[in-house]
């Protein structure tokens, strides 16, 4: 491909991943790898190039651009070299105007800026993210994986994290393939650590996806206890069963939730549990540095939508806690209304609980819980609380 078809290719992903926003369909890395499946003639240097152009034209901008060429032009009103592309000659896309002035750069939409929870640093939600391991405690210690990684940094308070620079490709490692370690954001691992789960316990990850978290419960149980990893979406809660059997945590249950009536599928399990995790599905407002273009998908309308199915699981997940047990929530969400508001908002609803003060080095104290930020922690954005059933 030539550097102008690049960025014709680069104009049509881009129209795709806007339409994807817009109507919930999906994320931009499923659209880019079926365009090129489609599309064999691209060579690998074409890949890369098409791929940074569409990212960059992505995190620059805050609105969802009406579309590619808009969002494309905008990026080449700041890069010349690009702009020159722009030439009208074949597979090239159609000269700049002079009117023609792209879409506006941004970090965040306008109606969203109000909403961050205060400390947030907003301009530095796009950063870049580096790569994040857990040491599978399972299988292998911290000190045991670190010298397979010799460019990995320590991370400060996670005894079994290890910091790779962005884009370190661990699953092609043979230390990843024997499931010694897996890829976890540090405050993920921070909101594990924050359960403070230990062998022998009933768990119950109530939102588990594909069991990022449930891993790391997994590890520090040492495989003893009843851990179960419940979801409403089956092929999500399907990818966790590789992942661990690679991790060696096979005694984890799944458990398939029926949206709208989740409590049904776990009447046995009323009162039980030592702790119960709800990483509650959100605006995924803390992940922006992984997923920009999330920003483009986010509408009022949808974030009141997540606010009320926030508070449904928080309802239902609280009669599962034991006595004495222990309710941790967790949102990659930084708006306070999924946050420190919806916490707050459990607390009045519910009586018999307190919210625990979980003082670690990391992140900032808001509300009734903690505040992890890329700006403060360079770790995804995260709100969580820890709460115990008291009465
Ligand atoms: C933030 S994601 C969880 C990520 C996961 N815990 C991890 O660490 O990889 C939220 C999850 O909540 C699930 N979910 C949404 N509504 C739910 C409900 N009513 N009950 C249980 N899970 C739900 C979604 O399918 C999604 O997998």
């Amino acid at each position: 491909m030539t550097p102008a078809a690049r960025v014709q290719a680069a104009i049509e992903l881009l129209d795709a991943i806007i339409a994807s926003a817009r109507d919930g369909g999906p994320a931009a890395d499923t659209l880019i790898a079926r365009y090129f499946k489609e599309r064999r003639y691209a060579g690998s240097r074409d890949r890369r190039a098409v791929r940074d152009h569409v990212y960059d034209a992505v995190r620059r901008v805050a609105e969802r651009p009406d579309n590619g060429r808009a969002a494309m032009v905008g990026l080449a009103r700041e890069r010349p070299e690009l702009a020159a592309l722009f030439d009208g000659s074949a597979h090239a896309p159609a000269p700049i105007s002079s009117d023609e002035q792209g879409a506006e750069a941004g970090v965040v939409p306008g109606w969203l800026k109000p909403l961050f929870a205060p400390p947030v640093e907003q301009e530095k939600l796009l950063g870049r993210a580096p790569v994040d391991l857990r040491a599978n405690r399972l299988k292998a210690t911290a000190a045991e994986v670190a010298p397979l990684f010799p460019d990995a940094e320590p991370v400060e308070g996670l005894p079994d994290a290890l910091r790779l620079p962005e884009g370190w490709p661990v699953e092609q490692s043979e230390a990843w393939k024997q499931g010694l370690v897996e890829v976890q954001d540090a405050g993920s691992q921070l909101i594990s650590a924050v359960c403070g789960v230990a062998p022998g316990m009933t768990v119950i990850d109530l939102c588990a996806g594909a069991g990022g978290k449930t891993l790391a419960l997994a590890a520090a149980m040492q495989g003893q206890g009843r851990l179960i990893a419940a979801d409403t979406i089956r092929s999500r809660l399907a990818r966790l069963n590789p992942r661990a059997e690679r991790a060696g945590a096979t005694f984890i249950e799944t458990l398939l939730l029926d949206q709208g009536h989740e409590e049904r599928a776990m009447e046995s399990l009323g009162g039980r549990a030592d702790v119960v995790l709800v990483d509650a599905p959100c605006s995924g407002t803390g992940t922006w540095r992984r997923n920009p273009e999330a920003r483009w998908r986010l509408t009022p309308a949808r974030l009141d939508r997540l606010v009320g199915e926030q508070a449904r699981i928080l309802d239902f997940a609280a009669p599962l806690v034991a006595p004495g047990g222990v309710l941790v929530y967790a949102t990659c969400a930084l708006t306070d209304r999924e946050g420190a508001g919806q916490v707050q908002a459990f607390l009045d609803r519910h009586d018999g609980w307190v919210a625990e003060d979980v003082a670690m080095g990391a992140g900032r104290a808001h509300g009734q819980g903690r505040l992890l930020t890329p700006g403060h922690d360079a770790t995804d954005g995260f709100y969580f609380a820890r709460l115990r059933a008291v009465a």
